[in-house]
């Protein structure tokens, strides 16, 4: 069996994620950490995500469970999950990173340091939001430069970082379908007099509002005609249950950065 560390094990993905990994045939659950200073540091993993005790204790920090796991899945913060890549690193553990909000410098330390361990990076785990940044791409490609690209996000009031990293994916995909730079052409606000809408921008607008758990639309708006794609996540479930898939594909691999694309096989689409 394939031992698993969970990070961030108390929060809402790292709860799921907990379910995912006890359900999956070839994965254990065998340890968990939180943030220095949490309350759920000594309280018992499965109780928080199930009910049900598990034997799985919360433990401080990553370096009080290191030792025990094959692979870390993390769900926590862009800061936290560079620290813990740099560890995985110096301990040759393969790593599942979910969380957002990493920066491009962050990026490329995380392709540097893992050339000494195996990592998936990926914004978003679910089957179905990994195929929409495929058609995103596609869809961008065959309509090309007459068609104006908005991407709409929307998520809980509690998410920390905007757009969101499914969002800029989008984005990324969308741009490069149409030979676009994002970094060129995004624009994720709007106020004022703005004047007319430049045609090669991609918008990315951002709603944050109660208990939504996710929902992400591209629009490619023509003259008298719109094309919506448009992904709603319905739980956390399929992120967790993408994240556990991810877990057992990395450890066999070598060292490196992977994608969601490489895990589900979408690469060549
Ligand atoms: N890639 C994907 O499919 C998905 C990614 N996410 C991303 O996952 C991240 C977490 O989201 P949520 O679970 O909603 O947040 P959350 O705030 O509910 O959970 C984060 C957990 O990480 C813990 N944490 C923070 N710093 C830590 C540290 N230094 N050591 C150990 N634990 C630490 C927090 O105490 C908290 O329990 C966000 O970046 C979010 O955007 C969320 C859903 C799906
Ligand atoms: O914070 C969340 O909740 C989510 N974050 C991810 C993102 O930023 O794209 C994925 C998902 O939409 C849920």
């Amino acid at each position: 069996m394939i031992k698993v560390i969970i990070a961030g094990a108390a929060g809402r993905m790292g709860r799921r994620v907990a379910l995912m990994v006890n359900r999956h045939p070839r994965l254990e659950f065998a340890a968990a950490f939180e943030a220095p200073g949490s309350p759920a540091i000594g309280k018992d993993a499965g109780f928080l995500s199930a009910g049900e005790e598990n034997g799985v204790i919360i433990g401080e920090g990553l370096e009080s469970v290191i030792d025990q796991g094959d692979v870390i899945i993390d769900f926590t913060f862009h800061k936290a999950t560079m620290e813990f890549a740099r560890l995985a690193a110096q301990h040759n553990r393969a790593m599942v990173i979910g969380t957002t909000g990493l920066s491009a410098e962050d990026l490329a330390e995380l392709g540097g340091l893992a050339k000494n361990f195996p990592c998936v990076q990926a914004p978003n785990m679910s089957v179905c939001v990994n195929v929409l940044f495929k058609l995103a791409k596609k869809t961008a490609a065959i309509l090309g430069d007459d068609y104006d690209i908005e991407i709409i996000e929307a998520h809980h009031n509690k998410k920390k970082d905007a757009p969101s990293g499914t969002a800029l994916k989008l984005a990324e995909m969308a741009a490069e379908g149409v030979g676009r730079k994002l970094s060129e052409v995004a624009v994720c606000e709007r106020n004022g007099i703005i004047g007319e809408r430049r045609s090669e921008e991609i918008g990315i607008q951002t709603i944050r509002a109660a208990d939504i758990v996710g929902e992400h639309t591209v629009y490619f708006a023509g003259q008298g005609e719109r094309i919506e794609l448009v992904h709603r996540a319905h739980s956390r479930d399929h992120f967790a249950r993408g994240a556990a898939t991810a877990a057992a594909w990395i450890v066999d691999r070598e060292n490196g950065v992977y994608s969601m694309f490489d895990v589900l096989g979408l690469d060549d689409l």
